[in-house]
C-alpha cells in the first residue's frame, strides 16, 4: 500500500493511473477503523481499480472540543487493517497540509442542516462540506463511498456534488452492525464495557420504533415510547426523529406506504452515538445506495 502525507506525489500517483484510464475509487474516513469503513473499502474495490481511503480527524467539523481531543486514534493499526483489505493507497495528511491558514468559507445547506445533527452540532456540516470539497479536489476520483450510519451526511454530500458539479458518482453503503445489533462505530471504543451493554438500546429503540409504525402506532406514541426505552437504559436521548429519509423532513403523519428513516442520537457516558433504519411502511426493504 502506498502512504501519502503530502498531496502533491499523491496526486502524482493518481495522475499516472488516470491517465492509463484507471477509475479511482474514493473513502473518505477519520481513522480508527472498523469492518465498517472495511465494508466502504471493499465496495470500492469491486467497483474501481484504485481504492484511496483517506484518514484525517478533520477539526473543522468538530463543535466540541473535548470530542475532538478523545476522538480516538490509531494509526498503526489502521495501516494494518487497510494492509489486510488490500487497499492500494492511505492518504493520511497533517493539518498543516489542509489547512494552510484559518478557512474563511463556509457552507450551509438550506433545511438539509437545521434538523437532527446539524441542529444539535452547530457548524458541523459546514466543516464536512469543506474538508470533502478539498478532498474531492485533491483525489479528484470517479466514485466516492459514504456510511448510512451517517445519512445527513450523505444527503448533504449528494447535495454539495450536485452544487459544485462534482463528476463523481457517490455510494451510500448500509450500516454494518455488532451480533447484538449496535452500529459499528470508531466512538464506541471510548464506551466502557458497562456503557457499551447500554449503549445497544439505541438499536433496540428503533427497532421496537419500527415494529410500533408498522403495527399502526402513531408518530407521538411512537416518540413517547422510544423516548422512555432510551431513558430507561439510563441513557441520555439527544433526539428521536421520523423523517423522509431522502429530503430529511419531519413525518407526523400519513407515513402508510413510504419510506421513512428512524434517526436517534444520544450520550452514553458522554460519548455522543448516533444510529438510523430506513424502511418502507409496507414492504420492508433493502436499501443500499440511492
Ligand atoms: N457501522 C458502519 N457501517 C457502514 N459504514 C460506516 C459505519 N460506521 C461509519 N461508517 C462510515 O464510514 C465513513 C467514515 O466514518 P467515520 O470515520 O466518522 O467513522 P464512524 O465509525 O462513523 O465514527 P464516529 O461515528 O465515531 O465518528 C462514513 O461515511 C461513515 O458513515
Ligand atoms: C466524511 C468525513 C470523513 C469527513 O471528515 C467524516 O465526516 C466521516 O468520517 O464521516
Ligand atoms: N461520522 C461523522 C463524523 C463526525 O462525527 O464528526
Amino acid at each position: 500500500m502506498e502512504i501519502y502525507r503530502d498531496i502533491a506525489p499523491l496526486q502524482q500517483y493518481l495522475n499516472e493511473h488516470k491517465f492509463h484510464g484507471k477509475k479511482i475509487g474514493l473513502v473518505p474516513t477519520m481513522g480508527a477503523l472498523h469492518s465498517g469503513h472495511l465494508s466502504l473499502i471493499q465496495a470500492s474495490q469491486s467497483d474501481n481499480d484504485i481504492t484511496v481511503c483517506s484518514i484525517y480527524v478533520n477539526p473543522t467539523q468538530f463543535n466540541n472540543s473535548q470530542d475532538l481531543e478523545k476522538y480516538p486514534r490509531n494509526l498503526d493499526q489502521d495501516i494494518s487493517l487497510l494492509r489486510e483489505a488490500g487497499c492500494h493507497v492511505l492518504f493520511c495528511p497533517d493539518d498543516s497540509e489542509i489547512y494552510t491558514e484559518q478557512p474563511k468559507i463556509s457552507f450551509n445547506f438550506a433545511g438539509l442542516d437545521q434538523v437532527m445533527e446539524g441542529k444539535f452540532r452547530p457548524g458541523h456540516f459546514s466543516g464536512v462540506g469543506l474538508i470533502v470539497s478539498k478532498l474531492f479536489n485533491i483525489v479528484a476520483p470517479h466514485r466516492a463511498y459514504f456510511g448510512q450510519k451517517d445519512l445527513q451526511q450523505y444527503l448533504i454530500i449528494k447535495q454539495l456534488v450536485k452544487d459544485l458539479s462534482y463528476g463523481v458518482q457517490l455510494k451510500c453503503i448500509p450500516i454494518m452492525r455488532e451480533a447484538d445489533g449496535m452500529a459499528m462505530s470508531s466512538r464506541n471504543r471510548r464506551l466502557t464495557e458497562e456503557g457499551r451493554t447500554r449503549a445497544v438500546i439505541l438499536y433496540r429503540a428503533l427497532s421496537e420504533a419500527q415494529k410500533m409504525l408498522k403495527a399502526g402506532a402513531d408518530v407521538p406514541q411512537v416518540k413517547n415510547e422510544v423516548a422512555g426505552i432510551i431513558k430507561q437504559a439510563g441513557v441520555e436521548l439527544e433526539y428521536f426523529e421520523i423523517v423522509n429519509p431522502e429530503t430529511l423532513e419531519l413525518m407526523e403523519n400519513n407515513l402508510i406506504g413510504k419510506n421513512v428513516a428512524l434517526c436517534v442520537a444520544g450520550y452514553v457516558d458522554g460519548v455522543r452515538l448516533i444510529d438510523n433504519v430506513i424502511f418502507n411502511l409496507e414492504f420492508s426493504i433493502q436499501i443500499d445506495e440511492y
